[in-house]
Protein backbone atom coordinates (compact mmCIF):
# COMPACT_ATOMS: atom_id res chain seq x y z
CA UNK A 1 0.00 0.00 0.00
CA UNK A 2 0.98 3.77 -1.28
CA UNK A 3 -0.16 6.63 0.22
CA UNK A 4 -2.96 8.37 -1.50
CA UNK A 5 -0.65 11.80 -1.89
CA UNK A 6 1.78 8.89 -3.67
CA UNK A 7 -0.68 7.37 -5.67
CA UNK A 8 -2.12 10.48 -6.58
CA UNK A 9 1.93 11.68 -7.60
CA UNK A 10 2.18 8.72 -9.58
CA UNK A 11 -1.06 8.71 -11.36
CA UNK A 12 -0.56 12.42 -12.42
CA UNK A 13 3.35 11.87 -13.30
CA UNK A 14 1.47 9.79 -16.29
CA UNK A 15 -0.74 12.83 -17.78
CA UNK A 16 -0.02 15.17 -20.29
CA UNK A 17 -2.76 17.38 -21.38
CA UNK A 18 -5.34 16.44 -24.17
CA UNK A 19 -5.16 18.65 -27.07
CA UNK A 20 -7.13 21.29 -27.95
CA UNK A 21 -10.40 22.72 -30.00
CA UNK A 22 -12.16 25.74 -30.48
CA UNK A 23 -15.79 25.76 -29.69
CA UNK A 24 -18.73 28.54 -30.04
CA UNK A 25 -19.55 30.77 -26.68
CA UNK A 26 -22.98 28.28 -26.28
CA UNK A 27 -21.07 25.08 -26.74
CA UNK A 28 -18.51 26.29 -24.15
CA UNK A 29 -20.37 26.07 -20.68
CA UNK A 30 -17.69 23.70 -18.53
CA UNK A 31 -14.65 23.32 -21.00
CA UNK A 32 -11.62 24.07 -19.95
CA UNK A 33 -10.20 27.03 -21.59
CA UNK A 34 -6.66 26.86 -22.68
CA UNK A 35 -5.71 29.86 -24.52
CA UNK A 36 -5.93 32.88 -22.94
CA UNK A 37 -8.93 35.91 -24.19
CA UNK A 38 -7.71 39.45 -24.79
CA UNK A 39 -10.19 42.28 -24.79
CA UNK A 40 -9.96 44.25 -28.15
CA UNK A 41 -11.73 47.39 -26.66
CA UNK A 42 -12.75 48.53 -23.25
CA UNK A 43 -15.79 48.01 -22.03
CA UNK A 44 -17.55 50.09 -21.46
CA UNK A 45 -16.35 51.70 -24.59
CA UNK A 46 -17.64 55.46 -23.29
CA UNK A 47 -18.45 56.91 -20.39
CA UNK A 48 -21.90 55.56 -19.89
CA UNK A 49 -25.09 56.56 -17.86
CA UNK A 50 -25.85 54.49 -14.94
CA UNK A 51 -29.45 55.52 -14.64
CA UNK A 52 -32.74 56.96 -16.16
CA UNK A 53 -32.30 60.65 -15.45
CA UNK A 54 -31.12 64.06 -16.70
CA UNK A 55 -26.73 64.30 -17.63
CA UNK A 56 -26.07 67.80 -16.12
CA UNK A 57 -22.85 69.65 -14.79
CA UNK A 58 -21.85 69.30 -11.90
CA UNK A 59 -22.00 73.60 -11.05
CA UNK A 60 -25.83 73.18 -11.26
CA UNK A 61 -26.37 71.04 -8.54
CA UNK A 62 -28.39 72.83 -6.29
CA UNK A 63 -31.64 71.76 -4.79
CA UNK A 64 -34.53 73.74 -7.34
CA UNK A 65 -32.32 74.64 -9.50
CA UNK A 66 -34.25 74.96 -12.80
CA UNK A 67 -32.45 73.69 -15.52
CA UNK A 68 -33.70 73.29 -19.94
CA UNK A 69 -33.68 69.89 -21.54
CA UNK A 70 -31.78 70.26 -25.02
CA UNK A 71 -31.37 66.98 -26.19
CA UNK A 72 -31.62 63.23 -25.18
CA UNK A 73 -29.04 60.31 -25.41
CA UNK A 74 -30.28 56.77 -25.15
CA UNK A 75 -28.47 53.11 -25.39
CA UNK A 76 -27.04 53.04 -28.75
CA UNK A 77 -28.12 56.44 -29.42
CA UNK A 78 -24.51 58.90 -28.61
CA UNK A 79 -26.09 62.74 -28.32
CA UNK A 80 -23.61 64.40 -30.52
CA UNK A 81 -23.92 67.83 -28.73
CA UNK A 82 -22.32 68.61 -25.39
CA UNK A 83 -23.94 70.13 -22.01
CA UNK A 84 -23.48 72.93 -20.91
CA UNK A 85 -24.29 75.26 -17.87
CA UNK A 86 -27.92 75.88 -16.89
CA UNK A 87 -28.72 72.64 -19.32
CA UNK A 88 -29.73 69.04 -18.82
CA UNK A 89 -29.56 66.16 -21.23
CA UNK A 90 -32.29 63.37 -20.62
CA UNK A 91 -30.76 60.46 -20.90
CA UNK A 92 -31.15 56.57 -20.25
CA UNK A 93 -29.34 53.76 -18.17
CA UNK A 94 -26.34 52.84 -21.27
CA UNK A 95 -26.26 55.77 -23.25
CA UNK A 96 -23.04 57.41 -23.51
CA UNK A 97 -22.89 60.44 -20.96
CA UNK A 98 -21.89 63.74 -23.32
CA UNK A 99 -19.27 66.22 -23.47
CA UNK A 100 -19.91 68.76 -20.71
CA UNK A 101 -22.22 66.63 -18.57
CA UNK A 102 -20.45 65.61 -14.80
CA UNK A 103 -22.88 63.74 -13.03
CA UNK A 104 -26.48 62.01 -13.63
CA UNK A 105 -29.46 62.83 -11.77
CA UNK A 106 -31.68 60.00 -11.45
CA UNK A 107 -35.30 61.25 -12.81
CA UNK A 108 -36.74 60.31 -9.16
CA UNK A 109 -34.87 63.51 -8.04
CA UNK A 110 -36.57 65.55 -10.63
CA UNK A 111 -39.98 67.40 -11.67
CA UNK A 112 -40.23 68.19 -15.00
CA UNK A 113 -42.29 70.59 -17.08
CA UNK A 114 -42.48 70.83 -20.80
CA UNK A 115 -38.35 71.55 -21.50
CA UNK A 116 -37.28 72.05 -17.88
CA UNK A 117 -36.46 70.44 -15.08
CA UNK A 118 -36.35 71.50 -11.45
CA UNK A 119 -33.82 69.50 -9.48
CA UNK A 120 -35.70 68.41 -5.89
CA UNK A 121 -33.92 67.98 -2.70
CA UNK A 122 -31.68 65.19 -1.20
CA UNK A 123 -29.78 64.15 -4.06
CA UNK A 124 -27.77 61.46 -3.66
CA UNK A 125 -23.63 61.94 -3.75
CA UNK A 126 -23.49 58.94 -6.32
CA UNK A 127 -22.44 60.56 -9.91
CA UNK A 128 -24.13 57.80 -11.56
CA UNK A 129 -21.42 57.76 -14.80
CA UNK A 130 -19.87 54.32 -15.06
CA UNK A 131 -15.86 55.53 -16.58
CA UNK A 132 -15.17 54.02 -19.66
CA UNK A 133 -13.02 51.14 -19.47
CA UNK A 134 -14.27 50.59 -15.60
CA UNK A 135 -14.84 46.74 -16.69
CA UNK A 136 -12.49 45.93 -18.06
CA UNK A 137 -9.23 47.60 -20.69
CA UNK A 138 -8.70 46.55 -24.35
CA UNK A 139 -5.67 44.22 -23.57
CA UNK A 140 -7.06 43.15 -20.47
CA UNK A 141 -7.27 38.98 -20.21
CA UNK A 142 -9.24 36.30 -19.05
CA UNK A 143 -6.43 34.00 -18.01
CA UNK A 144 -6.57 30.34 -19.21
CA UNK A 145 -6.48 27.45 -18.03
CA UNK A 146 -9.75 27.68 -16.52
CA UNK A 147 -12.88 25.51 -15.85
CA UNK A 148 -15.63 27.95 -17.85
CA UNK A 149 -18.67 28.92 -15.35
CA UNK A 150 -21.49 30.88 -16.89
CA UNK A 151 -19.49 34.26 -16.23
CA UNK A 152 -16.38 33.58 -17.39
CA UNK A 153 -18.06 32.83 -21.08
CA UNK A 154 -20.29 36.21 -20.41
CA UNK A 155 -17.00 38.06 -19.82
CA UNK A 156 -15.49 36.51 -23.15
CA UNK A 157 -18.54 37.78 -25.14
CA UNK A 158 -17.82 40.97 -23.96
CA UNK A 159 -14.16 40.62 -24.86
CA UNK A 160 -15.89 40.44 -28.50
CA UNK A 161 -14.56 37.02 -28.99
CA UNK A 162 -17.52 34.49 -30.40
CA UNK A 163 -15.12 31.26 -30.42
CA UNK A 164 -12.67 29.81 -27.39
CA UNK A 165 -9.99 27.47 -27.85
CA UNK A 166 -10.58 24.71 -25.00
CA UNK A 167 -9.11 21.23 -24.12
CA UNK A 168 -10.88 18.38 -25.83
CA UNK A 169 -13.27 16.82 -23.31
CA UNK A 170 -11.59 13.43 -22.10
CA UNK A 171 -13.58 10.43 -23.21
CA UNK A 172 -13.70 7.84 -20.13
CA UNK A 173 -14.83 4.48 -21.46
CA UNK A 174 -16.34 2.48 -18.57
CA UNK A 175 -16.67 -1.23 -17.81
CA UNK A 176 -17.88 -2.75 -15.03
CA UNK A 177 -16.63 -6.26 -14.73
CA UNK A 178 -18.28 -9.35 -12.37
CA UNK A 179 -20.48 -12.39 -13.19
CA UNK A 180 -23.06 -11.47 -10.74
CA UNK A 181 -23.86 -8.26 -12.54
CA UNK A 182 -26.88 -7.52 -14.59
CA UNK A 183 -28.08 -3.94 -16.45
CA UNK A 184 -30.81 -2.34 -14.61
CA UNK A 185 -34.42 -2.29 -15.43
CA UNK A 186 -33.93 -5.85 -16.39
CA UNK A 187 -34.89 -9.45 -14.38
CA UNK A 188 -32.01 -11.02 -12.64
CA UNK A 189 -31.50 -14.07 -10.96
CA UNK A 190 -31.77 -14.34 -7.38
CA UNK A 191 -27.58 -14.64 -6.93
CA UNK A 192 -27.23 -11.82 -9.37
CA UNK A 193 -26.83 -7.93 -8.43
CA UNK A 194 -28.04 -4.79 -10.69
CA UNK A 195 -24.94 -2.91 -11.97
CA UNK A 196 -24.74 0.66 -10.14
CA UNK A 197 -21.78 1.76 -10.32
CA UNK A 198 -21.25 2.65 -13.47
CA UNK A 199 -24.07 5.45 -13.92
CA UNK A 200 -22.71 6.69 -10.26
CA UNK A 201 -19.20 7.30 -12.07
CA UNK A 202 -20.96 8.16 -15.00
CA UNK A 203 -22.45 11.25 -13.81
CA UNK A 204 -19.04 11.80 -12.16
CA UNK A 205 -16.76 11.56 -15.18
CA UNK A 206 -19.78 14.50 -16.88
CA UNK A 207 -19.84 16.41 -14.32
CA UNK A 208 -15.86 16.89 -13.93
CA UNK A 209 -16.34 17.22 -18.11
CA UNK A 210 -15.02 14.16 -19.37
CA UNK A 211 -17.52 12.40 -21.51
CA UNK A 212 -18.54 8.89 -20.54
CA UNK A 213 -18.88 6.19 -22.66
CA UNK A 214 -20.35 3.00 -20.92
CA UNK A 215 -19.22 -0.44 -22.29
CA UNK A 216 -21.04 -3.72 -21.91
CA UNK A 217 -20.87 -5.32 -18.76
CA UNK A 218 -17.64 -7.77 -18.73
CA UNK A 219 -17.80 -11.30 -17.10
CA UNK A 220 -14.80 -12.84 -15.18
CA UNK A 221 -12.95 -13.83 -17.84
CA UNK A 222 -9.82 -13.57 -19.39
CA UNK A 223 -11.54 -13.68 -22.49
CA UNK A 224 -14.59 -11.43 -22.02
CA UNK A 225 -11.71 -8.68 -19.94
CA UNK A 226 -9.48 -8.74 -23.30
CA UNK A 227 -12.69 -8.11 -25.45
CA UNK A 228 -14.18 -4.87 -22.94
CA UNK A 229 -10.43 -3.78 -23.43
CA UNK A 230 -10.27 -3.68 -26.97
CA UNK A 231 -13.83 -2.00 -26.74
CA UNK A 232 -12.24 0.39 -24.95
CA UNK A 233 -9.56 1.26 -27.45
CA UNK A 234 -9.68 4.87 -28.42
CA UNK A 235 -10.85 6.04 -25.17
CA UNK A 236 -8.42 8.83 -22.72
CA UNK A 237 -9.12 6.65 -19.42
CA UNK A 238 -10.20 3.51 -19.44
CA UNK A 239 -12.25 2.83 -16.20
CA UNK A 240 -12.51 -0.48 -14.89
CA UNK A 241 -15.09 -1.68 -12.20
CA UNK A 242 -14.64 -4.38 -9.69
CA UNK A 243 -12.17 -7.76 -9.87
CA UNK A 244 -8.95 -5.55 -8.83
CA UNK A 245 -8.35 -7.64 -5.10
CA UNK A 246 -7.35 -10.55 -4.27
CA UNK A 247 -9.70 -13.41 -5.13
CA UNK A 248 -9.57 -16.17 -7.65
CA UNK A 249 -12.00 -14.37 -9.67
CA UNK A 250 -10.19 -11.07 -9.62
CA UNK A 251 -8.72 -11.12 -12.97
CA UNK A 252 -9.12 -7.06 -13.89
CA UNK A 253 -4.81 -6.87 -13.25
CA UNK A 254 -3.72 -9.85 -14.98
CA UNK A 255 -6.21 -9.13 -17.76
CA UNK A 256 -5.03 -5.47 -18.20
CA UNK A 257 -1.55 -6.19 -18.01
CA UNK A 258 -1.72 -9.12 -20.73
CA UNK A 259 -2.98 -6.23 -22.81
CA UNK A 260 -0.36 -3.95 -22.53
CA UNK A 261 -0.91 -2.10 -19.37
CA UNK A 262 2.27 -0.77 -17.41
CA UNK A 263 1.11 -0.95 -13.87
CA UNK A 264 1.99 2.96 -11.87
CA UNK A 265 0.53 1.17 -8.28
CA UNK A 266 -1.95 -1.07 -6.94
CA UNK A 267 -3.34 -1.26 -3.50
CA UNK A 268 -3.38 2.73 -1.96
CA UNK A 269 -4.15 3.13 1.69
CA UNK A 270 -7.44 4.49 2.09
CA UNK A 271 -10.55 3.28 3.22
CA UNK A 272 -12.90 2.71 1.08
CA UNK A 273 -10.55 1.89 -2.00
CA UNK A 274 -7.74 -0.16 -1.10
CA UNK A 275 -7.65 -2.40 -4.40
CA UNK A 276 -7.48 0.51 -6.55
CA UNK A 277 -4.92 -0.07 -9.65
CA UNK A 278 -3.64 2.34 -12.53
CA UNK A 279 -1.41 2.21 -15.23
CA UNK A 280 -0.30 3.42 -18.73
CA UNK A 281 -2.60 1.67 -21.26
CA UNK A 282 -1.21 2.19 -24.50
CA UNK A 283 -2.11 6.17 -25.44
CA UNK A 284 -4.71 6.02 -22.76
CA UNK A 285 -4.13 5.51 -18.96
CA UNK A 286 -6.15 2.93 -17.10
CA UNK A 287 -7.90 3.34 -13.39
CA UNK A 288 -9.14 0.38 -12.01
CA UNK A 289 -11.24 1.36 -9.24
CA UNK A 290 -12.74 -0.97 -6.59
CA UNK A 291 -16.27 -3.07 -6.98
CA UNK A 292 -17.69 -2.21 -3.89
CA UNK A 293 -20.00 0.96 -4.66
CA UNK A 294 -18.94 3.08 -2.62
CA UNK A 295 -15.47 2.24 -3.06
CA UNK A 296 -15.71 3.07 -6.64
CA UNK A 297 -17.19 6.52 -6.15
CA UNK A 298 -14.71 7.60 -3.25
CA UNK A 299 -12.02 7.03 -5.72
CA UNK A 300 -13.86 8.27 -8.52
CA UNK A 301 -13.75 11.87 -6.19
CA UNK A 302 -10.05 11.56 -4.93
CA UNK A 303 -8.39 9.89 -8.21
CA UNK A 304 -10.38 10.07 -11.38
CA UNK A 305 -11.43 13.50 -11.07
CA UNK A 306 -8.48 15.49 -10.66
CA UNK A 307 -7.37 12.90 -13.42
CA UNK A 308 -9.69 14.27 -15.72
CA UNK A 309 -8.67 17.82 -14.98
CA UNK A 310 -5.68 17.24 -14.96
CA UNK A 311 -6.24 16.01 -18.92
CA UNK A 312 -8.09 18.85 -19.54
CA UNK A 313 -4.94 21.04 -18.42
CA UNK A 314 -5.96 22.30 -15.29
CA UNK A 315 -3.53 22.15 -12.21
CA UNK A 316 -2.36 18.57 -11.55
CA UNK A 317 -3.98 19.12 -7.56
CA UNK A 318 -6.03 16.86 -5.24
CA UNK A 319 -9.53 17.09 -5.01
CA UNK A 320 -9.91 20.18 -2.83
CA UNK A 321 -10.08 20.46 1.01
CA UNK A 322 -11.92 22.92 2.96
CA UNK A 323 -11.83 22.75 7.16
CA UNK A 324 -14.79 22.16 8.87
CA UNK A 325 -16.26 21.61 12.42
CA UNK A 326 -16.73 18.15 13.43
CA UNK A 327 -20.49 18.29 14.81
CA UNK A 328 -19.72 14.79 16.57
CA UNK A 329 -17.24 12.62 17.55
CA UNK A 330 -15.06 10.28 15.37
CA UNK A 331 -13.28 7.14 16.38
CA UNK A 332 -9.46 6.89 15.91
CA UNK A 333 -8.41 5.89 12.25
CA UNK A 334 -6.60 2.84 11.51
CA UNK A 335 -3.27 2.55 9.26
CA UNK A 336 -5.83 3.93 6.00
CA UNK A 337 -6.89 7.42 5.40
CA UNK A 338 -10.41 6.93 5.80
CA UNK A 339 -13.24 9.34 3.51
CA UNK A 340 -15.69 9.48 5.84
CA UNK A 341 -19.47 9.88 4.55
CA UNK A 342 -20.77 12.81 6.10
CA UNK A 343 -23.95 15.07 6.27
CA UNK A 344 -22.92 18.81 7.05
CA UNK A 345 -25.55 20.41 9.69
CA UNK A 346 -25.47 24.38 11.35
CA UNK A 347 -23.11 22.67 13.92
CA UNK A 348 -20.48 21.13 11.46
CA UNK A 349 -20.53 17.96 9.84
CA UNK A 350 -21.51 14.40 11.19
CA UNK A 351 -20.21 11.52 10.06
CA UNK A 352 -23.25 8.57 9.07
CA UNK A 353 -22.70 5.39 11.86
CA UNK A 354 -23.23 3.09 9.10
CA UNK A 355 -19.53 3.61 6.98
CA UNK A 356 -19.66 0.48 4.91
CA UNK A 357 -18.49 0.19 1.18
CA UNK A 358 -21.44 -1.42 0.24
CA UNK A 359 -23.94 1.27 1.18
CA UNK A 360 -25.18 3.28 -1.70
CA UNK A 361 -28.37 4.79 0.39
CA UNK A 362 -25.59 6.13 2.91
CA UNK A 363 -23.62 7.60 0.20
CA UNK A 364 -26.69 9.13 -1.11
CA UNK A 365 -27.94 11.01 2.09
CA UNK A 366 -24.28 12.59 2.26
CA UNK A 367 -22.81 16.06 1.20
CA UNK A 368 -19.49 15.54 1.82
CA UNK A 369 -16.57 13.09 2.72
CA UNK A 370 -14.54 13.90 6.40
CA UNK A 371 -10.93 13.04 5.26
CA UNK A 372 -9.33 11.17 8.44
CA UNK A 373 -5.27 10.61 8.18
CA UNK A 374 -3.85 7.58 8.97
CA UNK A 375 -3.45 6.80 12.55
CA UNK A 376 -5.24 9.57 13.38
CA UNK A 377 -6.51 9.75 17.49
CA UNK A 378 -10.19 10.06 18.35
CA UNK A 379 -11.94 13.61 17.38
CA UNK A 380 -13.95 15.44 19.85
CA UNK A 381 -17.04 17.24 18.12
CA UNK A 382 -16.24 20.41 17.89
CA UNK A 383 -12.39 19.89 16.41
CA UNK A 384 -11.48 20.68 13.30
CA UNK A 385 -11.10 18.23 10.41
CA UNK A 386 -10.83 18.32 6.47
CA UNK A 387 -13.74 17.72 4.13
CA UNK A 388 -14.28 17.16 0.30
CA UNK A 389 -17.63 17.99 -1.28
CA UNK A 390 -19.82 15.77 -2.41
N1 LIG B 1 -9.01 -11.25 1.15
C1 LIG B 1 -9.31 -9.98 0.87
N2 LIG B 1 -10.52 -9.69 0.41
C2 LIG B 1 -10.82 -8.41 0.13
C3 LIG B 1 -9.86 -7.40 0.36
C4 LIG B 1 -8.60 -7.75 0.83
O1 LIG B 1 -7.70 -6.90 1.02
N3 LIG B 1 -8.35 -9.06 1.03
N4 LIG B 1 -10.22 -6.12 0.10
C5 LIG B 1 -11.62 -5.81 0.22
C6 LIG B 1 -11.84 -4.46 -0.23
S1 LIG B 1 -11.24 -3.23 0.73
C7 LIG B 1 -12.55 -4.18 -1.34
S2 LIG B 1 -12.87 -2.55 -1.73
C8 LIG B 1 -13.10 -5.22 -2.19
C9 LIG B 1 -12.90 -4.82 -3.66
O2 LIG B 1 -12.83 -5.92 -4.44
P1 LIG B 1 -12.98 -5.95 -5.98
O3 LIG B 1 -12.52 -4.69 -6.60
O4 LIG B 1 -12.33 -7.17 -6.43
O5 LIG B 1 -14.53 -5.94 -6.20
P2 LIG B 1 -15.51 -7.17 -6.50
O6 LIG B 1 -15.15 -8.29 -5.66
O7 LIG B 1 -15.59 -7.34 -7.94
O8 LIG B 1 -16.85 -6.52 -5.97
C10 LIG B 1 -17.03 -6.11 -4.64
C11 LIG B 1 -18.53 -5.91 -4.39
O9 LIG B 1 -19.00 -4.88 -5.23
C12 LIG B 1 -20.04 -5.36 -6.06
N5 LIG B 1 -19.92 -4.74 -7.39
C13 LIG B 1 -18.92 -4.92 -8.25
N6 LIG B 1 -19.14 -4.21 -9.38
C14 LIG B 1 -20.30 -3.60 -9.21
C15 LIG B 1 -21.07 -2.72 -10.01
N7 LIG B 1 -20.65 -2.33 -11.24
N8 LIG B 1 -22.22 -2.24 -9.52
C16 LIG B 1 -22.64 -2.60 -8.29
N9 LIG B 1 -21.96 -3.43 -7.48
C17 LIG B 1 -20.81 -3.91 -7.92
C18 LIG B 1 -19.81 -6.84 -6.13
O10 LIG B 1 -20.97 -7.54 -6.46
C19 LIG B 1 -19.33 -7.13 -4.73
O11 LIG B 1 -20.42 -7.22 -3.84
O12 LIG B 1 -12.50 -6.46 -1.91
C20 LIG B 1 -12.53 -6.78 -0.52
N10 LIG B 1 -12.06 -8.11 -0.36
O1 LIG C 1 -11.30 -0.41 0.69
MO1 LIG C 1 -12.64 -1.41 0.43
O2 LIG C 1 -12.96 -0.17 -0.65
O3 LIG C 1 -12.88 -0.95 2.14
O4 LIG C 1 -14.29 -1.46 0.75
Amino acid sequence: MIPVSEALDRLFALVSPLPTEEVRLTAALGRVLRSEVIATRDQPPFAASAMDGYAIREVDLAPGAVLRVTGEAAAGHAYAGHVGPGEALRIFTGAPVPEGAERVVMQEDTAREGDRITLGDGISDNRNIRPAGVDFRAGDKLVAPRRLAPADIALAASMNTDRLTVSRRPEVAIIATGDELVAPGGDPRPDQIIASNAYGLHGIVEQAGGTARLLPIAGDSMGALAQAFELARGADIVLTIGGASVGDHDLVGDAAAEAGMERAFWKVALRPGKPLMAGRFGAALLLGLPGNPVSSMVCAHVFLVPLIRALSGLPATPAPRRLARLAAPLAANGPREHYLRAASGPDGVTAFSKQDSSLLSVLSEADCLIVQPPGDRARDAGETVEVIAL
